[in-house]
């Protein structure tokens, strides 16, 4: 079974916006949203890797990202680990560096079911933070 271990980042505006990206057509689950992040390579932190793919996908320099949770999921075809941290101060403005479909979505209306299965409880986890904080 394939390995595959990855970082996201979920970047959230003041007003509770979080930018999201969709799966080009030919990848794996295209047509899914996503947050934009990819693969660690070799002698990577997964920090390091949140900060390169996010640099490559959206086109903004992180200042500062709090680590939020790892997920391991079993797809048919992979065995899949994801970092997730969250992204509030950045240097830029996001956009889809790679041409993909993309869009600002308030976080109440986050929608698990256009993500992939994996994404199911970091987007629960989300949610749940701001009813701590609020
Ligand atoms: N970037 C990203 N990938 C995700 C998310 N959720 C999720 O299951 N994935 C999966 O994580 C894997 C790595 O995604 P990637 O963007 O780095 O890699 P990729 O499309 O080049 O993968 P591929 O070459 O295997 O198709 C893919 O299998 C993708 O479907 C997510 O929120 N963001
Ligand atoms: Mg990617």
């Amino acid at each position: 079974m394939k390995k595959v271990e990855i970082a996201v980042g979920i970047v959230r505006s003041h007003d509770g916006k979080i930018f999201i990206t969709q799966r080009g057509e030919s990848s794996h689950l295209a047509g899914f949203w996503e947050f934009p992040g990819g693969k660690i390579e070799p002698n990577e932190t997964p920090f390091e890797t949140l900060q390169r793919e996010i640099a490559e996908e959206i086109d903004i320099h992180i200042h500062k990202a709090k680590f939020l949770k790892t997920v391991q999921h079993q797809y048919n075809d992979r065995a899949l680990t994801i970092h997730a941290y969250l992204i509030e101060e950045w240097d830029g403005e996001p956009f889809a560096a790679e041409g993909q479909p993309s869009r600002w979505v308030d976080e109440e209306e986050l929608n698990a079911d256009e993500f992939p299965d994996a994404n199911r409880t970091i987007i629960e986890m989300l949610k749940n933070l701001d009813k701590d904080f609020n």
